[in-house]
Formats: C-alpha cells, sequence, structure tokens
C-alpha cells in the first residue's frame, strides 16, 4: 500500500492528463464530434503514432485560459487528495495555438489553474514548456526562443516531447543552447521509441540535467553507467511503458537494474488516463509489480524534489513537508 506515502512527479503532460469524460463535455460545448477519439469513456488509441493524434484531438477542445485553469486545477487538486506535495506539468503552446489561444492566454489559464489549486491543497507546481519534435526543428527552435524571453515565476524548464523516431537529436541541439542560456531547466524525452543510440545522443549533445523515460538505455551498459556517474535523473513512467509496448510487461521492466547500477529515478504519470494510470497508480506499480519498498519508493520522490525546477527555498520546504 503506498496511498498514504507522499508523492511528487515530474513529468506529466497537461492535455494529456484530462479525464475522458471533461474532454467529452469539452467537445460538446464546442460542437465537436468526438466518437474518432472517445469511445466507452476511454480514449482511441492503439499505437504511439494514434496516441498523438488522439493526444491533438483531445488538446483541440481545450480553447480558452478558463479551459485550461479549469483542467489544470482539477489534475493537481486530484494529484494533492494522493498526498502529491509537488508536480511539473509539461505544457504545449503549440497546442494552444492550434486552436488560436495565444501562448500569453494559454500559459495565464495554466497559471490560473495553478494557483487556484495551491490555494485549494497547498500543493506546488510549475511548468515546463514543451517543442514538439514532430514539428520539425525549426519550429522547436522557435518555440525554444520563446520561452527564453517569455519570463513567468512558475516557468522553470524546457522539454522536447512528441515523435522521437523523428529526425536526430543533432538537429535540435541549437533549441537546447537557448534554453540553457537563457537559465531554464533542461529535460528530454528519449529512449522511449528509440533505443539507447536516442539516450547517448541527448546525453551528449543537450546535456540535460534529467531524461523523459530513458529507460531504453538500459540496452548498452556503458550508457547507464554514464547517466548514473552524471548524475542525470531519469523521469521513469511504468504505466506508460507497458501500454505503448516500449516493453511487454512489467517483468520486463528494466527500472530496478537501473536502481542497481546508481541510475537516480522518479515515477510519472505521463498521459494518466490515456493509459488508464495515475501518479497514485504509478506509486502502486513500483510497489506490487516491480517490487520496491516504501524506503526505496521514498527515496525515488526525494530524488524527484532534488531534481525539480524549484528555487532552493520551494525545493527545501518540499523536502522539510516529505520528511514530516
Ligand atoms: N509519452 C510521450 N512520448 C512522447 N511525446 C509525448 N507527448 C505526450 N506524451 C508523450
Ligand atoms: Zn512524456
Amino acid at each position: 500500500m503506498t496511498k498514504h506515502l507522499k508523492k511528487a512527479e515530474l513529468h506529466c503532460h497537461v492535455e494529456g492528463a484530462a479525464p475522458p469524460a471533461l474532454t467529452l463535455r469539452q467537445a460538446e460545448k464546442y460542437g465537436v464530434d468526438h466518437s474518432v477519439f472517445i469511445r466507452d469513456g476511454a480514449y482511441v488509441w492503439h499505437d504511439f503514432t494514434s496516441f498523438i493524434a488522439c493526444y491533438d484531438h483531445v488538446a483541440s477542445v481545450f480553447r480558452t485560459a478558463d479551459d485550461y485553469a479549469a483542467l489544470t486545477q482539477a489534475y493537481l487538486c486530484e494529484l494533492a487528495a494522493e498526498n502529491t506535495i509537488y508536480s511539473e506539468l509539461f505544457i504545449s503552446p503549440d497546442h494552444g495555438e492550434a486552436v488560436g489561444l495565444a501562448p500569453e492566454d494559454y500559459i495565464g489559464g495554466l497559471a490560473a489553474g495553478i494557483a487556484a489549486a495551491r490555494q485549494e491543497t497547498g500543493i506546488e507546481c510549475r511548468m515546463i514548456i514543451i517543442g514538439e519534435r514532430h514539428l520539425g526543428p525549426e519550429n522547436v527552435l522557435r518555440r525554444a526562443e520563446w520561452a527564453a524571453t517569455f519570463d513567468h515565476p512558475l516557468i522553470t524548464g524546457f522539454n522536447m516531447a512528441g515523435e522521437e523516431r523523428m529526425n536526430r537529436v543533432a538537429d535540435y541541439a541549437r533549441a537546447f543552447d537557448v534554453v540553457r542560456e537563457a537559465g531554464l531547466g533542461i529535460t528530454i524525452h528519449a529512449g522511449e521509441l528509440c533505443g539507447a543510440f536516442s539516450v547517448a545522443d541527448a546525453v551528449e549533445l543537450v546535456k540535460p540535467s534529467r531524461i523523459g523515460h530513458g529507460v531504453r538505455a538500459i540496452e548498452d551498459p556503458e550508457l547507464v553507467k554514464r547517466i548514473a556517474d552524471l548524475g542525470i535523473v531519469l523521469e521513469v513512467c511504468p504505466g506508460s511503458n507497458i501500454a505503448l509496448q516500449v516493453f511487454p510487461d512489467f517483468a520486463s521492466h528494466p527500472l530496478r537494474q537501473l536502481v542497481q547500477a546508481g541510475v537516480p529515478v522518479t515515477l510519472n504519470s505521463d498521459d494518466p488516463p490515456f493509459f488508464h494510470t495515475s501518479l497514485a497508480r504509478e506509486y502502486e506499480i513500483a510497489a506490487d509489480e516491480l517490487g520496491f519498498s516504501e524506503a526505496e519508493i521514498d527515496a525515488m520522490t526525494r530524488t524527484a524534489i532534488e531534481a525539480a525546477f524549484v528555487d532552493e527555498e520551494t525545493r527545501q520546504a518540499l523536502l522539510a513537508k516529505l520528511a514530516a
């Protein structure tokens, strides 16, 4: 039982956190036919490509700052009810722009939802700007340049998500240089759809302090050692990995091997309702499916707070909350 454990997550995509029931109401509000992407109360997809298509459909029915505020507040309050003290949300201004929502209004809505949830529950949250890899290097660079100049106290990092099989990390290195120079925290999706070479590219060319997934580094023991030596934190999402068939089952999941190799790891939900999971469920998976003890799971939560893109005062307050 992990219900009573304090929790923290570093890797959740905000549109990916929308429950199907909420998305359905949003679709009805805007007169959008939802039958292609929601069926029997669940999202419809069968592989990564159709997952991304489904994700885009879901995002397309969140169209105003208020829509985003309500989604964010609901998600964070649900997390807080499961003893979560910290969440980092991946936000994608490109999805806002796709429905005519200006980035500043998109961010404004998210920030309002974060403030409301914090007031209601005390949960702490920061936003990480996403560049979508499949929109191409120029688009990701444009997003990075925008992120580097858009000053907001709750925006503390930059990440690249999307179709990992498109292009090479080198094509996006300039975007990461721009956000690094601007002082944003850096994390990147790698080693999910592609193998160890993609994680190695990310480590060498992007120099991230964290990697989203990174689990397929396990295919190269030298690389695993390098990640451990550099102290790069992996944002591991076991439920997502099984749902997207990165590994066939939990017995094949490499989380235990990574921990044994000294890699710092954290537990995350990714896109919870798409993968029939939640952060609380990921903690249960770590205990019941992957065999971690309470103390080991607590150590992962501590790692998450230590690797969070927050100021030192907030980090110390979160560590104190975790220890309390
Ligand atoms: N698991 C995932 N991998 C890559 N891009 C994503 N965008 C949303 N979820 C994602
Ligand atoms: Zn992700």
